[in-house]
């Protein structure tokens, strides 16, 4: 669907039952967004302990991690985040509250035993209030790199009862295949709907799982 068909499809949802405008993947399924970005992570001179973990981890060959992350979806007036398509609902968060992204991030802290991404990027943390979450997935690549490991290969499941994103995938695909340096084999993106039940079947909120894999990079 083009935006300006999504644009059309948002305005009358949110006659019914409105939802939010959000960022997944890198990319607003809907077309018109104000994206704050108020921080940004420095990835190479930081000298902050919690963004440059230095302990040693084993070097196995392959590595696992999952990721999962959920954002509640409120009024505009209570989400403070000028994200909103269908003028009612914005994403509750303290960065731009992209699930797709932190779900990678923190499967990718998971694999290496790491902190999560709550605890590298607090959320008391001024920094990254309204942060484009590309700076936690650039970063989450350097310490990744860091540690000898890249990509082996990513599994999305985005859980969102709509709009569809199935059009928006291949640009979602595309973001995180440069944020991590990979190659578009080694990813993918699906999507699904919660079956309306629960807060995110009701439109209340939105979800993402990530699995993927890290190969140790001879
Ligand atoms: N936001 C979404 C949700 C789903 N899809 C696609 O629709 C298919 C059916 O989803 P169900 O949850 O109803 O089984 C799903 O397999 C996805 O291909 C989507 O594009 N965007
Ligand atoms: C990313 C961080 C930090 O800004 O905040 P949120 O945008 O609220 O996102 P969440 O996935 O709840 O948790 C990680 C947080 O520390």
């Amino acid at each position: 669907m083009k935006s300006s068909s999504f644009l059309l499809y948002s305005i009358l949802s949110a006659a019914v039952v409105p939802y939010a405008a959000f960022v997944v993947g890198g990319v607003t399924p809907g077309g018109r967004y104000l994206r704050t970005i108020t921080a940004a992570v420095s990835t190479g001179t930081g000298t902050d302990d919690l963004l440059r973990p230095s302990y040693a981890i084993e070097k196995i060959p392959l590595r696992i991690g999952h990721g999962f992350d959920i954002h509640r979806m409120a009024p505009l007036a209570e989400a403070g985040q000028p994200v909103v398509i269908g003028g009612v609902l914005g994403v509750v968060a303290h960065s731009d509250g992209d699930v797709i992204y932190h779900s990678i991030v923190d499967a990718i802290f998971g694999a290496l035993t790491l902190p999560d991404i709550g605890q590298v990027f607090q959320d008391t943390d001024p920094r990254w209030k309204g942060c484009d979450s590309s700076k936690f997935m650039e970063h989450a690549h350097t310490v990744m790199a860091d540690y000898g490991y890249k990509v082996g290969n990513i599994d999305v499941t985005l859980i969102l009862e709509r709009p569809k994103v199935a059009s928006f995938k291949p640009a979602m695909k595309k973001n995180i295949v440069n944020l991590l340096q990979t190659t578009p084999g080694r990813v993918n993106i699906k999507a699904r709907t919660h079956e309306r039940v629960d807060s995110v079947g009701e439109l209340r909120s939105l979800s993402c799982h990530v699995v993927m894999t890290l190969e140790l990079d001879t």
